[in-house]
């Protein structure tokens, strides 16, 4: 292989690769000039900043705090600004959008509906507006030549108390744009077990569900999702790296726990640049990704929240490809475990793999030859 051989993917390339996203919140993800519009048509005072670059920089700074509940406060302002039908359509299609110019092609992006009821929309009002956001957003997308499929998964607050009612409305859309169902807040002292009933109902319908676990707090909490509670993947999950232990000789062992996640195929959605700002991993070097991948656990890669972590789906495959030296194969392999772990039917998920990503990994794989066609005959000696 020649120098020439660009092993490391460009940022152009990985912009224009296939990427999946599982992990997303609707109202992490808005852009800054859409709150400063709905804040000014709504009538909401209490923005920190009324300029969009610089109240991008507040929600980057006042989430870099280190700690997931001073993290959490910042939504806030975004849910303030998603109270009508309005602004949750136009924030669920520019959510869409931004993906699909982003190269994503298959999104499931998650809120509660709950957060959403203070200028008195109903529940169901709620998830049709996002619904029709997300419809009218892949048409946007379709129509500049970009194709992006989002689905919606409900997320109930695991403080609060209605995870079966948010269950219930999960279960009751679930062929009409909901994928499933989600918990999600401060992680520590309210452990996934307060919400039983939820996902007991949920397994009852044979309908899918993952959990913020193994963020915020460590592996009582992971094991309480999967054991306790049947989460299919788990949300973050990144401190099932307290399970393996790496010998001073470079030999892994996991505990019973980590040994499991990894037999069982169980998703982990890692979110990293979300991890470092609210301290559940000390820098990119360090995040548990490289390790997990190298173990073969079911990783993939995620974004979170877009907004405050100024981040896209392609600058977390950026980071990582600077970090841990990926290739377009890493990429593609994060990307198509993802898609295995969706919660749309198998059919569908294949025909995603074999009919979008892997051939779209194939073009970029296949753009080095040409490039260095290009060089060769360049500086080939004439005459020769
Ligand atoms: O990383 C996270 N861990 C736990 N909860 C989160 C995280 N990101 C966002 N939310 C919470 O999920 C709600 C619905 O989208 C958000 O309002 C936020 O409170
Ligand atoms: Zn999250």
């Amino acid at each position: 292989m020649t120098s020439q051989t660009p092993i490391t993917p460009t940022a152009d390339q990985i912009r224009r690769a296939p990427k999946v996203l599982l992990h997303d919140h609707l109202d992490g993800g808005l852009r800054p000039g859409t709150i400063i519009d709905i804040a000014r048509e709504t009538g909401y005072t209490q923005l920190p900043e009324t300029e969009p670059d610089k109240l991008g920089g507040w929600f980057r700074e006042a989430a870099d705090s280190g700690s997931l509940e001073r993290y959490l406060e910042t939504f806030a302002h975004t849910c303030a600004v998603m109270q009508t039908r309005d602004a949750l359509v136009r924030v669920a299609a520019e959510c869409a959008e931004d993906l699909a110019e982003d190269g994503v092609v298959y999104a499931e992006v998650r809120y509660a509906p709950e957060q959403h009821l203070e200028a008195g929309l109903s529940l169901e009002e709620v998830v049709e507006a996002v619904n029709e956001g997300f419809r009218q957003g892949e048409r946007t997308a379709r129509a500049a030549g970009r194709r992006i499929r989002v689905g919606a998964l409900l997320t109930a607050m695991r403080h609060a108390a209605r995870a079966l009612e948010i269950a219930e409305l999960a279960n009751r859309y679930r062929d009409h744009g909901v994928a499933g169902f989600d918990i999600a807040g401060a992680e520590a002292g309210y452990p996934p077990t307060r919400h039983l009933d939820a996902f007991e109902y949920l397994k009852r319908e044979n309908n899918h569900f993952t959990i913020h676990a193994g963020e915020g707090f460590g592996l009582p909490s992971i094991w309480q999702a999967l054991q306790w509670c049947g989460a299919d993947r788990l949300g973050h999950g990144v401190r099932i790296i307290d399970d393996i232990k790496v010998e001073d000789d470079g030999t892994v062992q996991l505990g019973r726990l980590a040994a499991y996640v990894r037999d069982k195929r169980i998703p982990l959605e890692l979110c990293p640049t979300s991890n470092l700002q609210t301290g559940a991993a000390a820098s990119y070097a360090e995040h548990p990704i490289g390790l997990l991948r190298r173990l073969h656990f079911r990783a993939t890669v995620n974004t979170d929240n877009r907004l405050m972590s100024g981040t896209s789906m392609s600058r977390e495959f950026e980071l990582l490809t600077e970090t841990f030296g990926y290739t377009l194969d890493d990429l593609q392999w994060f990307t198509v475990n993802a898609m295995k772990s969706a919660f749309i039917p198998f059919d569908e998920r294949l025909a995603m793999i074999n009919d979008v990503i892997k051939p779209g990994y194939a073009e970029l794989k296949s753009e080095w030859l040409f490039r260095q066609t290009a060089t060769t005959s360049e500086s080939a000696p004439e005459g020769d």
